[in-house]
């Protein structure tokens, strides 16, 4: 495959989307993706064009982008172009900046001796946790898993909107409960080969207009369900999956996208400690979503990747994302990352240094993870606690956090649970959109990833305080220790 940069000039060679947008700069990239600002020529107003390189990545975002349009807290999809031949661009509304951005400005002010200091004011982590609920739960209404969650892909408009960005390593679970009334309408142009929930093949022709994209057949104004029902569904997509005729259509291999290695045991043959293993990207391609029903645990970014997907989990469900939602509240409560593993095995470590060891006791099953046996971690007498992690919050604060941190996926709450807690309608109450502080600029780097963050930052690992780990390798386990 062609790396991004190779492909990032072909935008500009593309007739269809010359025609109707004047391509400004190049605003950002990704894995598999070159986003650049545009001025779409009938309006003026400017857009963001995602030309992504990744087959299964530019399927993955249109399919979830149009299920959920119409989400307020979920980024629009105005148009999308895709041939056979070339890679598929999406036109999105452009978003100024995003949740790691405003973390690290309030940083800033704080080291810059501001009155707010090292954290950001209570009212105002109300309201982007409301928002990052609710784009979270409209997606897990609609079964959809993003299993990319962090704060760079949770971006912001000028007006302080929040919404859901980057669905490219989406997966929908199962079809959402049809409903007459939200129906999706297709275009009278398109035919049924350019029908996008239907893509099991290469596209022959997509160009989606927006008129095409489908209205967001769940939103927040519907009936909260209950946690039984979401339970439930979820256990019937599960067995469902065990099916080998589950998800044959849709489930493809995803190739080199932009997968995010997870501890599997090739990995283990390498050294997990390698201060800069900070390389994810698979070669060559990995076999993921296996067609046989199962998921990868090749997803996500390292920090704010759910225990089961740490042990290889194939079969794990919507809680990953509830998973990385707590790590992402911690993060703003504290404006550090909670858990920034420099491997994939120090991010367990991490994790069970806080939380105490990964039981049967606390996760019933646990031990059944495809990894569990391989990788064995000492006793931890006395874990850190949450609390100790959020020093000066409340407990409230603390309770959501924990609400989301349960090694067992069955405990975490939901994203609408949540919504319901008391913390959002106590003192002091969220502030209006228009109080947030936004961002005027991006940072520009992905400062929740791996090497973005230690680029730019020390180590003030809590591993630096437990000293270094011993790591016992025998034939096919790893024992890890701590001094
Ligand atoms: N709608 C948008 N408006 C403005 N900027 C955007 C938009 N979408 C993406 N970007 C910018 O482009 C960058 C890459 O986009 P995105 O994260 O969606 O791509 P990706 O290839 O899926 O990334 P990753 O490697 O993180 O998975 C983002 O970090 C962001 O800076």
């Amino acid at each position: 495959m062609e790396s991004p940069s190779a492909k990032s000039w072909s935008i500009h060679t593309r007739p269809d989307i010359i025609r109707k947008y004047q391509i400004l700069e190049r605003i950002g990239s990704g894995a598999y993706s070159d986003v650049h600002r545009a001025r779409r020529l009938s309006d003026g107003v400017i857009v963001a064009l995602k030309e992504i390189h990744d087959y299964q990545s530019a399927f993955r975002e249109i399919e979830a982008l149009q299920i959920l349009q119409g989400s307020p807290n979920i980024v629009v999809l105005h148009e999308y172009f895709w041939r056979e031949d070339e890679d598929a661009v999406l036109v999105l509304e452009f978003l100024k900046t995003d949740l790691a951005t405003v973390i690290a400005e309030a940083k800033k002010r704080g080291s810059d001796g501001g009155e707010s200091g090292w954290r950001l004011a209570v009212d105002e982590v109300k309201r982007w946790m409301i928002q990052i609920l609710s784009g979270l739960d409209a997606c897990h209404r609609n079964m959809i898993v993003h299993r990319d969650l962090k704060p760079s892909n949770l971006l912001i408009a000028d007006d302080g909107v929040l919404k859901l960005a980057d669905f490219g390593q989406a997966r929908i679970l199962m079809e959402p409960e049809f409903d007459e009334s939200n129906e999706i309408s297709q275009p009278s142009e398109m035919n049924s080969s350019d029908q996008v929930p239907a893509i099991s093949q290469p596209p022959a022709i997509f160009s989606g207009t927006e008129s095409s994209v489908r209205e967001g057949n769940r939103t927040e104004e519907q009936e909260p369900i209950s946690k039984e029902e979401y339970f439930r569904a979820l256990d019937e997509l599960k067995a469902k999956n065990s099916e080998t005729e589950f998800d044959k259509e849709t489930c493809t291999y995803d190739g080199d996208t932009s997968c995010i290695a997870t501890c599997t045991t090739s990995d283990l043959e390498e050294d997990p400690f390698k201060g800069s293993s900070y390389s994810y990207e698979m070669e060559g391609g990995v076999p993921a979503d296996d067609g046989q029903g199962s998921l990868t645990s090749c997803v996500g970014t390292r920090w704010f990747r759910a225990p089961e997907l740490l042990y290889g989990s194939t079969n794990y469900g919507l809680e990953i994302d509830l998973w990385s939602l707590g790590c992402i509240f911690a993060e703003l409560f504290t404006l550090e990352p909670l858990f920034p593993g420099t491997a994939d095995i120090d991010q367990m470590s991490r994790i069970f240094t806080t939380l105490g060891n990964l039981t049967e006791d606390s996760w019933p099953s646990c031990s059944k993870l495809p990894d569990f046996q391989i990788i064995s971690f000492n006793n931890i007498d006395k874990p850190i606690g949450l609390e100790a992690c959020l020093p000066n919050r409340s407990p409230d604060e603390i309770s959501i956090v924990k609400r989301l941190l349960c090694y067992d996926p069955s405990n975490r709450a939901t994203a609408m649970e949540l919504l319901q807690d008391k913390y959002f309608t106590d003192e002091p109450l969220p502030v209006p959109l228009s109080e947030l502080h936004i961002p005027s600029i991006r940072t520009g780097q992905d400062l929740d990833s791996p090497a973005g963050w230690y680029n730019n930052n020390e180590s003030d690992s809590d591993m630096d305080v437990l000293g270094p780990l011993n790591i016992t390798t025998r034939a096919t386990r790893y024992s890890v220790q701590y001094d």
